[in-house]
Formats: structure tokens, sequence, C-alpha cells
């Protein structure tokens, strides 16, 4: 069976001269059904380098016929000695396994060139080249990344305009994937940076991928999650980060073994088109002879990993089940407005542990309550929202543990009328018709009868929890029960439950949504949808409890009751790593009873706990530390999914910023409803020293190889402000990255992700042509930052008088609106 992931190879880049000798070509060529492949695709060029001699002269020609009079440039279309991948034999069955290609677009195009007849060239060319990788069947093209990275706008143009072409976006779509280091030691974050650039200069383009050079050393956490909810569709393995085990078999590290496995369990769920991703070898035919096996023991080996994989995703968290669940971007459910459908509520009761969890509440809480039951005077449990009885049947699984069938009455209430068509019905067939069925919606339950004649319970049992807790209306709906129905020492289970917010990078989530209106000022439940949390705490915004605390509940004139259903946070995220904000994700913890507690937080959680008034104000360090815990989610709870509370335009902010985060319910008795709102703004911290030179912490986010003349910046400031920033979070610090493992047992000790990318495109091999107005300019732009010296103008850290008074100050780098102001696009009817 073939691994989820799929799996191609490189042959060495002259492939003419590896066609007759490797096993690879080979077999693509000479394939017969009988015996499968161990990869499915091979990765070529779709032009040969005669090609770029023709395109070359041609150009020499334009610009010479340019002088005397202008023409457009008409760049001809590849002939036969000019493409790799012959045409006649690569259309193949649905059923066939012989391996596809995927394409190598032109890398000798200078896209990013200030000259614009050149990048008229380079789009022209790749145009040729997608024109016929579409009318083979290729789908899957790959871009070899800018040369010169400080003229990026320039290079996303002219992708953004080959995007537009119809060549790429007509069914089924084209998808390019510009291939780029997965890090670099000196800038973790500056290819993802670029990307970013890139994407966003084409409006996060659907067809627009990221196929990542594989690094030799190991993956700091935040970059790696980073690229985790990216769109990437080809993760290159260059032989050259292979280590040899005992027997001289290749191997990879340990840390790239994980690598893969966590990109293999996301697979195609970060991409729009959902092209599957596939792990690219290459290079395999340089350290054939200092392995055993030669070039096919990485194959071997890569296959391998890929099928321990499969079997530790399928083992972990009944895979299976997950795998027929597509990725869905859902609107929340309103159950107290709406009815929900049957198939919900058999989504619900799929969950054993969600009611294994509450079972175990109602037996402690039955426990400690038995005593009050007497003949005269039996228990009254209530199920509010009983559904079609999930909870009842757990109830009534209790009571009989306990023996304490005859001295309790069950009341369920449910105001879907089809559900509790299920409820009668179960009444009758396992409940013995000993349950006190009520048609109602729990809000307007005996609320115009006299005290005396309203049902009083002992046990209020209900799950009306959304994914943001607080958004099915639970506070609104139980407070009936606590106002109408409970007595002094009524016990609700849930007791509590919290709601926590996140900043989050979801590109495919905003990629799905930006295109339709108005969507992305509504909350939106992602399921199987790849996220990343970009700050280093999860804070809780606000809890509810039941019965209501005093506080919550203000004695008004006419001697009725208001409770505080509005709630409204400000709360602050430390951003260590710069990056892009497209929502706010949220997630809630419940205090079911005692200590059993439910959880849809990710695993691993750090989360900061909101302080209460009285706490906050004599707060001391070691009292502020305790607002700080760990938390994981349930394991194998299934029934919710993460809320995203989306912003309009996505935020971006550079490295050691700070976001201040308004989140707002609004319950409007007036307009009979409940909505949120949501807002940020975001700051740096300057250091003012020596009365007005200052240190911007803004300069410290230019990667190194992205540093030009033009964007000069001191690594000093980097250190510089980091510290100074840290200075002024005196929190502690739990997500600290192991990052630098011992390098040891690589098989070359020389190449970096860049060399990697290199590779892949050829370009060690391949010269530019002279027709093309450039001088000879390293491959990639990859000087290491310019530390300022003292000619240049800023000063240097040292520099600066050391006993020269310094001010930190606080300054605003970015705002967002106010998002669903007034409910307008997102509300609970009440
Ligand atoms: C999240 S479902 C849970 C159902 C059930 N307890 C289960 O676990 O499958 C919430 C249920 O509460 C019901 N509900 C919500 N608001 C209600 C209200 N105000 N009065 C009565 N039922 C309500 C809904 O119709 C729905 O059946």
């Amino acid at each position: 069976m073939h691994s989820n992931v799929f799996v191609g190879v490189k042959p060495g880049f002259n492939h003419k001269q590896h066609n007759k000798g490797s096993r690879f070509l080979g077999n693509v060529t000479s394939h017969t059904s009988e015996e499968p492949s161990n990869y499915d695709y091979v990765l070529l060029p779709i032009t040969t380098g005669r090609y770029k001699e023709i395109v070359g002269q041609v150009f020499k020609e334009f610009q010479k016929q340019s002088k005397q009079h202008w023409q457009p440039l008409r760049v001809p279309e590849p002939q036969l000695q000019d493409i790799c991948i012959p045409p006649f034999n690569v259309n193949k069955l649905d059923d066939d396994d012989t391996p596809s290609y995927i394409g190598l677009l032109s890398s000798w195009l200078e896209l990013e060139s200030p000259d614009l007849a050149v990048r008229d060239l380079g789009l022209k060319v790749l145009l040729n080249e997608c024109k016929y990788a579409r009318f083979v069947g290729i789908r899957k093209l790959i871009l070899a990344p800018p040369r010169d990275l400080s003229n990026l706008q320039l290079y996303g143009q002219m992708i953004y305009r080959l995007l537009q072409n119809r060549i790429i976006f007509t069914a089924p779509a084209l998808t390019i994937s510009i291939s780029l280091p997965l890090y670099e030691d000196s800038d973790p974050l500056a290819t993802w940076e670029l990307w970013n650039t890139v994407r966003k200069l084409c409006e996060y383009h659907s067809s627009l991928t990221v196929s990542l050079a594989l690094p030799r050393t190991k993956t700091p956490s935040f970059v790696l999650n980073r690229w985790l909810a990216e769109p990437v569709s080809c993760l290159l393995v260059s032989s050259s980060i292979f280590a040899s085990n005992q027997y001289d078999y290749p191997v990879l590290h340990k840390f790239n073994q994980n690598l893969i496995l966590k990109f293999q369990k996301i697979n195609g769920d970060s991409q729009i088109l959902r092209n599957e991703l596939c792990v690219i070898l290459h290079g395999m035919e340089k350290y054939a002879n200092d392995v055993k096996g030669g070039e096919s023991a990485y194959l071997e080996y890569v296959n391998f990993l890929l099928k321990k994989g499969d079997k530790a995703l399928n083992f972990k968290g009944n895979r299976q089940l997950m795998l027929q669940e597509e990725s869905r971007i859902m609107p929340p459910l309103k159950p107290h407005s709406d009815t929900l459908l049957n198939s919900t509520y058999l989504t619900f009761e799929k969950d054993l542990v969600k009611y294994d969890l509450y079972e175990s509440a109602i037996l402690e809480a039955l426990q400690d309550l038995s005593s009050r039951a007497t003949f005269k005077r039996p228990l009254v449990v209530l199920v509010a929202g009983a559904g079609r009885g999930p909870l009842v049947d757990r109830t009534f699984k209790t009571l009989s543990m306990l023996s304490l069938e005859n001295r309790v009455s069950i009341i369920a209430i449910e105001k879907n009328p089809q559900a509790y068509l299920y409820l009668q019905k179960r009444n009758f067939d396992y409940w013995d018709n000993k349950v006190e069925l009520i048609k109602e919606d729990m809000t307007k339950w005996q609320t115009n009868e006299p005290p005396e004649r309203r049902v009083q319970v002992d046990l209020c049992i209900s799950e009306l929890l959304g994914s943001f807790g607080c958004n099915e209306l639970s506070p609104e709906c139980l407070w009936s029960i606590e106002k109408y129905h409970s007595r002094n020492d009524t016990v609700f289970i849930p007791r509590s439950y919290s709601s926590y917010i996140a900043p989050v990078s979801s590109p495919l989530f905003y990629q799905k949504l930006s295109k339709v209106n108005r969507s992305l000022e509504s909350p939106w439940v992602v399921h199987r949808v790849p996220y990343c949390i970009l700050s280093s705490k999860i804070n809780e915004v606000w809890r509810f409890e039941h019965p209501m605390f005093e506080k919550d509940v203000d004695q008004v004139e006419d001697g009725d009751d208001t409770v505080r259903f509005s709630q409204s946070s400000l709360s602050e995220f430390k951003m260590k790593h710069r990056g892009e904000i497209h929502g706010f994700i949220g997630f809630f913890t419940v205090t079911l009873y005692n200590d059993i507690f439910l959880s849809t937080l990710p695993d691993d959680s750090t989360v900061r706990l909101k302080s209460n008034e009285e706490s906050s104000k004599c707060a001391r360090q070691d009292e502020d530390l305790q607002l700080i815990k760990r938390c994981d989610h349930t394991p194998n709870m299934t029934s919710w999914s993460p809320i995203i509370f989306p912003l309009k335009q996505p935020l971006s902010f550079v490295d050691d910023s700070e976001l201040s985060v308004l989140m707002s319910r609004i319950h409007s008795d007036t307009e009979q409803k409940v909505w949120y709102e949501w807002s940020l703004e975001s700051f740096i911290y300057l250091m003012l020293s020596n009365y007005g030179s200052a240190t911007a912490a803004t300069n410290m986010t230019n990667p190194r190889s992205i540093v030009t003349e033009g964007t000069k910046t001191s690594n000093h400031n980097r250190h510089f402000s980091v510290t100074t920033n840290q200075n002024l979070d005196n929190q502690i610090d739990l997500d600290q990255d192991v990052e630098n493992e011992e390098e040891q047992g690589f098989l070359s000790n020389l190449e970096t992700g860049w060399q990697s990318v290199q590779d892949i495109h050829g370009l060690s091999e391949t010269t530019r042509p002279d027709q093309l107005n450039s001088t000879n300019r390293p491959m990639f732009d990859l000087k290491s930052s310019r530390v300022l010296d003292s000619t240049s103008g800023s000063p240097r850290h040292e520099d600066l008088e050391e006993d020269a008074p310094e001010v930190h100050v606080r300054v605003k780098t970015g705002v967002s609106t106010l998002h669903n102001v007034c409910g307008r696009a997102f509300s609970l009817p009440l």
C-alpha cells in the first residue's frame, strides 16, 4: 500500500547521461504495470539548456531591433529537442501505477530584474512551460526563488501575473510551488518571511504553494510550526542531509524523521487544492558510493519512513476515522435558536469520552447528594437540553450503580420537537417511562407560575457548550434554571467554563474566507484546518460559574436581577517571533464537578489564567506566576473543534511585538441577542538613549539574506532589543526550544538549504545566458548581514555612551477595526 504522502525523485541534473545508466529514469520510461515502482513522481525540468540558448538568441535579437524601433518580444514555444519530458508516454490511466512528473520551471530567468524586458521574457518563458506542462498533464511545477532578494516585489508581480493566466487557473488548476530552504541558521524565519511577502503580493492565490528544502540541523519548533500551517506541497530532501547508520545505510536524523512525520500528519490539509504532499529526493548520485545500497538505498529508506509514519498515525487517535473527515470551516451552531439535525446529534453521541467524563461527574455529584434523598422528598435531577437523551442514559446508569433508582425523579427538557420524539421513544423503550419529559424552551419553563408551583431541582445536568464555551448561550439558559428552579444548594454540572484566545496564523482559513463578503467578521468553527498559534501563551478571557457568583448578579430597584452575561477582556500577548495574524483562535475548558475537567486547548498549551480583581490588586510576582499553567486537550475527545474570530485584514508584526486584544461578549436584552466583538493593537518597544538616538526594534527583523544596501541593519540591534523586551517581561518563559543538537554523522558537511534549492534547479551546473543583461552575480544573494559601522550613519550599540540614560517607549505599530460591531455579521438570538 502506498503511503498517503507521495515520493518523488530527481535524477542527476545531467539527466540525458542519467537516462542511460540510472535505474530511476530507466524505470519511468520502461516501466511495466507488473512491477510497481517505489516512487510516484519524477522531478524534471520542463525545458532543456537548448531552449535557454534559443531564447537567449531571440532576446539578443530583440534588444538589437528595439534600439531601432520597438516591437513586442515574441518568445518561441519549445520544440521537441527543447523539452525534457517527451509528450508521447506521459498521459497515464488512473489505475496506472507508473510515476508521474513534477515539472521544474526554468531557473535561469530573472523575474525580479529591474529591466522590464528581462522580466517580460521570464514571464513569457514560464507561460510557454506551463502551457506544455498542462498539455502533458503535469499539475505541479516548482519555481526557483528570486536570486536577488531585494527585488521581491518585482518577483511577486511576475508570479501574480502568471497566476492570473487561464493556463494556470482553468480546471484542473496548476500548482506553482516556490522552492525555499525550510530555514536559515542565522535568521530562522527569513525564508518564511520571503514566502509570506510573495504570497501576500499574490493575494494568497490558491495555486501558489511552497516546496521546502529540509535542513541538516534541527529546525526550531517555532519555525516548524509556522510552516506546518502553510501550503507546503513538496519536501525537498537532499542526500547531503543523510547520515549513515552503523551498517553504512543512509538514514535521516531523528529530528528530520519527526519533521517528516509532522508534515505527513497534516499532509494536504493546508492547501486549498488539496494537493497531496510529496517528499522529493535529490542528489542521490553524489554519495552513492559512500553508502551501502547505493542510490536506491535512499529511496528505500524514505519509503520505509513514510510507511512507519502511516502506522504511527493510524495507531494514534483512530486516524482511519479522521481521514474520512475533510478539513472544514463551519459557522458555529446555534442550538438555542435553531433546530439541530438528527445527523448532528448522531455526531455528538459518537464522543464516548465526553459522556464517560459526564458519567463520572454525575456519579460523584449523586454520591454527594444522596444523603438528601428521602422517601418523602426524592432528589430532583434535571437534564437541561437533553437532545436525543445520551445524558439521561448516563444518569440512569449511575442511579442503578448507586441503587438510587427509586429515590430520584428525573426531568428532561428539550425544545427541539424532533429530538423530543427520540426522548419519548427512549422513555418507553429503556427508561420505563420514569422520565418526565418537557418539550419547552428552558428559559420560559414555568416562569409565569407562582414560585411555590415551580419545580425545584437538586442537580442540573447540561451540555450547552460551543467551541468557545459560552457561545451556545449556556450562561443565559442556565441562569433561568438557577433563577426559577434552584435551591440554595442546587448543584450544576458543569460548575464552570472558561473561554480562551490566542493570536493565530492560518493561511488556508484566510484564503478560503477572504473571497466571501462579510465572512471575515463572523466567527468560524475550524475542523482539521492547520493553524499556528503565534503567541507564547493562550489567555483565558472570562469564566462563567453555576450557580452564578453573587458578584455577577446585580439587584436592581424593581427587585429583579440582572446578570453580567456581558464580558469584556483586554488581553496582552507577547509575540517573540514575527509573523502574520489572521485572527484569534478560541478554546474552552469546563469543570464538570470536583476536579472532573474537559479541555479543548491544544496539548502542551501554556495558558495564562485571568486574574480576578482581588488577586490582581495585591499581585506580587509569585502570585502572578501561579496564573500560568500547562494544559492539554482531553485525550480522544472529538466533540469540539476550535473557533476562529478572524481579522478582515491580516496584520503583520515584527519580532518581540506585543498585542493588546479586545474581546467582548455582549448580551443585549433590548435587541434580544448576544454577540462577540473583537479588535487588536500591536506594539513594539523602542529604546531611546542619549536623548534622542533611537535603537529601533523594527530594524531587527530584516532577515540576513534579505539585507541589501538600502536596508542595512545591525545585528546588535537584534540582541539589544530582545534583551530590552525580556527585561520588561517578568513572566516565566515556558516555551524555550532546544534548538541545537550536536551535528554528527552527516555524509557531507558543506551544504545548506540554499545549496539544496540550487541543486534542485540544477543551478550549480547552469550559467545564465550572456544575452541577459546581467553581470556574474552569485546564484542567490547570500550575503550575510552587514553590521553597521560608524560610517553608516546609525550608531553601533557599543558606540552609545555607557552612562547615557535609556528610556523604553512602547510604540503602536498596528491597529485593526472593531469586528462584528453590534453583531452585524454574527449574533445569537435570545
Ligand atoms: C449541544 S446539544 C446537547 C444535547 C445532548 N445533551 C447531547 O449531549 O447530545 C444542546 C441541546 O440543548 C437544546 N437546547 C438549547 N437551548 C435550549 C433551551 N433554551 N431550551 C431547551 N433546550 C435547549 C438543543 O436543542 C440541543 O438539543
